[in-house]
């Protein structure tokens, strides 16, 4: 369903604003154009190709010289999610590290699978029953420290109660309401910002 809805938001970008991005296929154009007619180089070329093998999904490629390879490799992968293609559109795509997985089964392995010793700043805005228990995974995992903020979307609609009492009551928070309105609507609702004391 969210595919569905964030499909028009990615229409809408890419039909209203520069890519940061280029098409694969310009991209695989203009090497084999260059290597052509102007310098030899050993890419696997346009006419050995890989047509074939057909919707790979999972893919190891072992000697990538200039890329020519892993663009027309990837090009065949699955569509990637709207979210990877907006942030990439965005020309973000080297600054975020995309995980599609459960937060609670993720938080534990930050430190290992990422190299995150802290975080400055958890933006909560997922699955409202979430709240409370990924903050108390981020505290026991010691990924929070003196200074960081947590800053939680929805605390009033649709509401996450259990997480605002215990930020709002623990000695660990400084905590913070910014009163708002649910996105564009009327509806009250506004961001908790709650600094970790350690
Ligand atoms: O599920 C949500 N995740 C993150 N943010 C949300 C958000 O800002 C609003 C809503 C939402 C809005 C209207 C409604 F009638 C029911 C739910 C859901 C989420
Ligand atoms: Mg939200």
């Amino acid at each position: 369903w969210h595919e569905i809805i964030m499909e028009p938001i990615l229409d809408t970008l890419t039909q209203s604003t520069r890519p940061q991005r280029r098409p694969s296929q310009r991209v695989i154009q203009a090497i084999d154009q260059f290597c052509r007619q102007k310098e030899w180089a050993m890419n696997v070329g346009d006419e050995k190709g890989m047509h074939h093998v057909v919707n790979p999904a999972t893919v190891l490629e072992l000697g990538t010289y200039c890329g020519y390879s892993t663009v027309r490799i990837a090009s065949l992968l699955p569509p990637t999610p709207i979210a990877r293609q907006i942030i990439a559109w965005a020309g973000l795509q080297d600054k975020v590290q995309l995980v599609e997985e459960a937060s609670g089964d993720w938080i534990p392995k930050m430190r290992t699978e990422f190299g995150v010793e802290t975080f400055d700043l958890v933006f909560l805005d997922h699955w409202k029953d979430r709240y409370l228990p990924d903050t108390k995974l981020l505290e026991d995992c010691g990924l929070l420290r003196k200074g960081s903020v947590l800053l939680a979307d929805n605390v009033i609609f649709p509401g996450t109660p259990e997480y605002l009492e215990y930020v709002r009551s623990s000695p660990q928070y400084e905590s913070q309401y910014f009163q708002s309105h649910l996105e564009y609507t009327k509806v009250e609702d506004g961001l908790e910002k709650s600094v970790y004391l350690d």
